[in-house]
């Protein structure tokens, strides 16, 4: 039986140093990437309280959920632990196992395994917890029941997707904080502009109780139908979706029709949400990262553009929210930093009841240039592994690092870095802006 500390997420070792850069308390990082690896150890559902109440909700659950513990918290998010392994799950197990043996069970990250295999597999895994058979080795392909009851398991959360559809969201907690800090006003106009598949969305239509107008945007018609689906079963009615390239909003002859039908006009809505493509690092639990430096460093040019527009659409006064489930600094504080130098805005904090939560951003001290060369160096040349499926190797494209300014410590104060090694959740990133002047 395997120790259940031994894990930890495989990152691109020039991801590992270019993170360092940011990091300078010892270990810190190291412990980041440690709880990457494995699930929040609470999952939280958010109540649809514009068709039950939370205590209706918990007992629902309660009832359904009996062998779970299952709790109410202040935002009415239930707490929920447990699961086991089922037969059609396991796809290799060495000879002559037998039911009750104590067994280790792994995660094949690169799916290399072939379904049956007898041996110990020698490719890449993750562990992810022990256990006790409930079946011998023979029976895991021919049943459909349990195989594995875990005991000292990491994934001891049941499959809660499509629990009471209706009542509840299966969301991660930072995510409804993220709401949260909009403070919706029942009759606001509200954009999302990156909306599916509808989480952020369907919750701020909850806080301003169905009443007013929230136009959700994303790239494609597929993933705008989920949200419209999703709104559908929420009872939300108070949403409009449709597939744009947020980009775009305010350009293209094309669309002015539109844009006078739906008045999406400059200067004009009194609450915006972006949360953006981003590189997911803070993600849990992931098992392995295949993106690369390259990869990393796209994410931030095309969410300040993004915010270009965002920030162009709100009327003054008005708030506009930045989210990440990124680690990413780049991606994060570097985007406020961008935001309050080229824009105007002023950052403000959230609300009062939610400030203990989570930590203040990042302030780094700028290394030397001879650190940055170093990790420039070690990408450089490079062969990266050729996606899934392709036979051709990807040449590793020069990275330019350009560390800019960070937050002040009195900005730094005012958003929110969600931290999966102290905080127990996801790795999330929030700013609330106010804008302070028309930009026409
Ligand atoms: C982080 S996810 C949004 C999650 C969503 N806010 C939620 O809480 O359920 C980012 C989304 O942005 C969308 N997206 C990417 N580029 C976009 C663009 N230019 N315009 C609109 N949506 C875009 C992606 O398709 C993806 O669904």
């Amino acid at each position: 039986m395997q120790d259940l500390t031994t894990f930890r997420t495989v990152l691109d070792p020039s991801l590992v140093s270019f993170l360092g850069l940011y990091h300078d308390t010892e270990g810190h990082l190291e412990s980041v990437i440690n709880a990457l690896a494995r699930p929040p150890s609470v999952t939280s559902l958010r109540v649809n309280t514009l068709l039950c109440s939370s205590d209706s909700l918990l007992k629902d659950l309660s009832d359904v959920l009996s062998r779970y513990k299952v709790e109410r918290h202040q935002c009415g998010e239930a707490i929920i632990r447990g699961a086991d392994i089922y037969a059609p799950g396991v796809l290799a197990a060495v000879s002559g196992i037998q039911a009750e043996d104590k067994v280790s069970v792994y995660i094949d990250v690169d799916q290399q395994v072939h379904k049956g295999l007898r041996v110990e597999f020698e490719g890449r895994k993750v562990f992810v917890g022990n256990g006790t058979t409930t079946m011998s080795r023979s029976a895991f392909y021919k049943s459909t029941g349990v195989a594995v009851r875990m005991t000292e398991g990491i994934y001891r959360s049941p499959p809660l997707n499509g629990i009471f559809p209706e009542k509840c969201y299966l969301q991660n907690i930072p995510s409804m904080i993220t709401a949260h800090y909009l403070e919706a006003r029942e009759g606001d106009r509200i954009i999302d502009m990156c909306a599916s598949p509808g989480g952020k969305t369907s919750h701020i239509a909850q806080l301003m109780r169905n009443n007013g107008t929230i136009f959700s945007f994303d790239r494609n018609e597929n993933k705008v139908e989920v949200i419209r689906q999703l709104c559908q079963r929420l009872a939300i009615t108070c949403v409009r979706a449709f597939a744009m390239d947020s980009t775009k909003l305010l350009e293209g002859e094309e669309q002015q029709k539109w844009r006078e039908e739906f008045d999406i006009r400059p200067e004009s809505f009194d609450r915006i949400l972006l949360d953006p493509p981003c590189s997911g690092l803070g993600q849990r639990p992931r098992m392995r990262e295949s993106m690369n430096l390259v990869d990393l460093f796209s994410y931030a040019p095309y969410q300040r553009k993004l915010f270009h527009t965002a920030i162009r659409l709100l009327k003054v006064g008005g708030v506009l929210v930045y989210s990440t489930c990124t680690l990413n600094p780049q991606e994060n504080e570097e985007v406020v930093r961008y935001a309050l130098d080229h824009f105007p805005v002023k950052l403000v904090g959230g609300p009062q009841h939610l400030s203990s939560l989570g930590s203040k951003g990042l302030t780094w001290r700028v290394k030397s240039e001879g650190e940055i060369e170093e990790i420039m160096k070690s990408t450089r040349d490079e062969h990266i592994p050729a996606p899934h499926g392709s036979q051709k190797k990807r040449k590793q494209k020069q990275v330019k690092i350009v560390m800019s300014e960070s937050l002040k410590e009195e900005e730094a104060e005012l958003v929110r870095r969600f931290d999966p090694s102290k905080d127990d959740g996801i790795g999330f990133f929030i700013a609330k802006f106010v804008k302070i002047a028309d930009m026409r």
